[in-house]
């Protein structure tokens, strides 16, 4: 498609060199997989500055350049006559508008739920998907675990660790919509809302979770994480909002204008749905759904009191789709849990084994509190260091998990290019008794898992926390394979072989 000639005016371009009206047949960010006859935008990131590629890019057949560094444009635009060159106020957001263009704004076919927060993200949008294809709506899902379509699984390679950059979101989007998908939830990270992943789009909900400091590696302050996140709410036609949350609820109900349905875990609140008489049984929660003076009786194959409070906000979002509690309620009695995310396993060893990706402090204390009340003998849970995440939280979960457990394992996810032990040794600093008899140090989550297993008996609870991004520990920049899942089977495998020959 020829971008310029259609709308060049929409783009923010203030200068060109060359001859930008041409067809161009794909767009991209990244100059290895620059193609013949594409569109190249120069991204200055963290690490590398897209406008150094140039050179490469034009080697890999781009027809047209944009960036917003209007000295380097000049520069390459006088060595390679043949090709155009785009000068823009923000490349960031051109590539987002660009991306929107060539999509021809498929995003406007399908319904857009973008859901913020710092816990959560993944296990609502996940829960509206699986709620609303339940209802008839065929669904997708974009986000921390992959992007999946209705029908299953997309083949597409992650390359953040949540909300995709706006080329491969839009890219994804259509997609989903030439399999039939009409909505799409997606997670809306506060790192994406800065970097204008999902400028342009208007989101048909918005839904926000909860706010406790996070990533303040990339924010530096909280007020400037929860203005991140804000940015969502400026972009959408409905919200959702946990008004439970004290640490951005009001500022959305302060500031939205538009439809916005609210939830809560307490019945006396004025929430429009609330949760009372939460009951946990082996097969999920059971609880009363308020919605005015009507209370409905529910029962869904979800576990822990938050895993409620996001049913309750997938809930909302049929309901601002215009479906009927009653119908809604029928649709969640069959929702699916996404993977790793209080994820229970009763088939190894006559244990009970919880594979649950919290990796906050008030995520792990949620998720001590909602663990306690299965029924066990000792109770056994390993914490990680992230060494790809912010390390003023790390001795904060050392804090929260002392005296909560009978064994605790202290590990890392992610180590990056730190050495493992020093993480291992910042969480540590976040225990009064760090020589505790019951606390293990493990070098990588591989040995964490198996001091766990190690440690344990029949009866016993082994909760493994923090969990790793797509299959995957990230080890000097390389993805190293790693399946929590796999070692537990391969664990309990070899132990029954080893007691069949008598070894043990
Ligand atoms: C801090 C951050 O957002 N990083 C993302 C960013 O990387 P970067 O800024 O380091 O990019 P860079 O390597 O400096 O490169 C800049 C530009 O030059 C280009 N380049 C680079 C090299 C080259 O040879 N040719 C070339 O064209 C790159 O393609 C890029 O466009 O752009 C990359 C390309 O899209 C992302 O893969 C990368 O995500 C990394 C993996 C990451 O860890 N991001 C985290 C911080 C993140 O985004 N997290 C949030 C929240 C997670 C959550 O809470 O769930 C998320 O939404 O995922
Ligand atoms: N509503 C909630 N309130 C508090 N804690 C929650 C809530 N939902 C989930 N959690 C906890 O947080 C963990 C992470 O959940 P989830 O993956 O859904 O969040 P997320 O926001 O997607 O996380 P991330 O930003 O790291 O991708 C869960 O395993 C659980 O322990």
């Amino acid at each position: 498609m020829n971008i310029y000639a259609e709308q060049h005016r929409t783009l923010g371009i203030e200068k060109v060199w060359g001859n930008p009206d041409k067809e161009i047949s794909a767009i991209y960010y990244d100059s290895r997989q620059v193609q013949t006859g594409t569109l190249f935008v120069c991204i200055k990131g963290e690490n590398h500055d897209g406008h150094a590629y140039i050179h490469e890019a034009v080697l890999g057949g781009a027809a047209v350049i944009a960036g917003d560094d209007a000295a380097k444009l000049e520069e390459h635009a006088h060595l390679y006559p043949d090709t155009a060159f785009i000068y823009v106020k923000d490349a960031r957001s051109f590539l987002a508008a660009a991306s929107i263009l060539f999509y021809k704004r498929v995003h406007e076919q399908i319904i857009t739920v973008g859901v913020t927060g710092t816990n959560g993200k993944t296990t609502v949008a996940a829960y509206v998907k699986s709620l609303m294809n339940n209802i008839g709506v065929p669904s997708g899902y974009i986000g921390t675990i992959g992007m999946y379509s209705s029908k299953g699984k997309l083949d597409f390679s992650q390359t953040t660790p949540t909300t995709p950059e706006s080329l491969d979101m839009h890219t994804i989007f259509s997609e989903l919509y030439s399999k039939g998908d009409r909505l799409a939830a997606i997670e809306v990270t506060s790192v994406a809302l800065e970097q204008k992943r999902v400028e342009g789009i208007q989101f048909d909900v918005a839904i926000h979770t909860n706010l406790t400091p996070e990533h303040l590696e990339f924010h530096h302050t909280f007020e400037k994480y929860k203005e991140a996140k804000l940015k969502l709410f400026r972009q959408a036609k409905k919200a959702v909002v946990n008004i439970d949350d004290e640490g951005m609820a009001s500022d959305i109900l302060e500031t939205f204008k538009g439809p916005l349905l609210t939830y809560s875990l307490n019945p006396n609140s004025t929430a429009d749905i609330k949760a009372a008489n939460i009951k946990m049984s082996s097969k999920g929660t059971s609880f009363d759904l308020i919605a005015g003076q009507t209370i409905y009786h529910t029962e869904a194959p979800v576990f822990g009191h938050y895993n409620i409070a996001n049913l309750l906000a997938a809930i909302c979002t049929g309901l601002h789709e215009g479906y009927q509690l009653p119908d809604l309620l029928l649709a969640a009695e069959s929702i699916e849990n996404p993977e790793g995310r209080m994820e229970v396993l009763h088939e190894y060893g006559n244990r009970t084994i919880i594979l649950d990706y919290a990796h906050t402090p008030p995520a792990l204390i949620n998720l001590l509190k909602e663990v306690k009340k299965m029924p066990h003998r000792r109770l056994i849970v390993m914490i990680c260091g992230i060494g790809i995440r912010d390390r003023e939280k790390m001795p904060k979960m050392a804090r929260v998990i002392e005296g909560q457990a009978d064994e605790i394992i202290v590990s890392v996810d992610h180590p990056g290019f730190n050495n493992p032990m020093d993480i291992v040794t910042q969480v540590m600093t976040g225990f009064n008794n760090p020589h505790a008899r019951n606390i293990h140090k493990a070098p990588t989550r591989h040995e964490g898992v198996l001091t766990a297993l190690d440690l344990s008996s029949e009866q016993d609870l082994i909760v493994l926390t923090s969990g790793c991004i797509n299959g995957a520990q990230i080890v000097k920049g390389k993805k190293i394979p790693h399946s929590d899942r796999a070692i537990i089977h391969e664990y309990f495998d070899e132990t029954v072989a080893a007691k069949q020959i008598g070894v043990m």
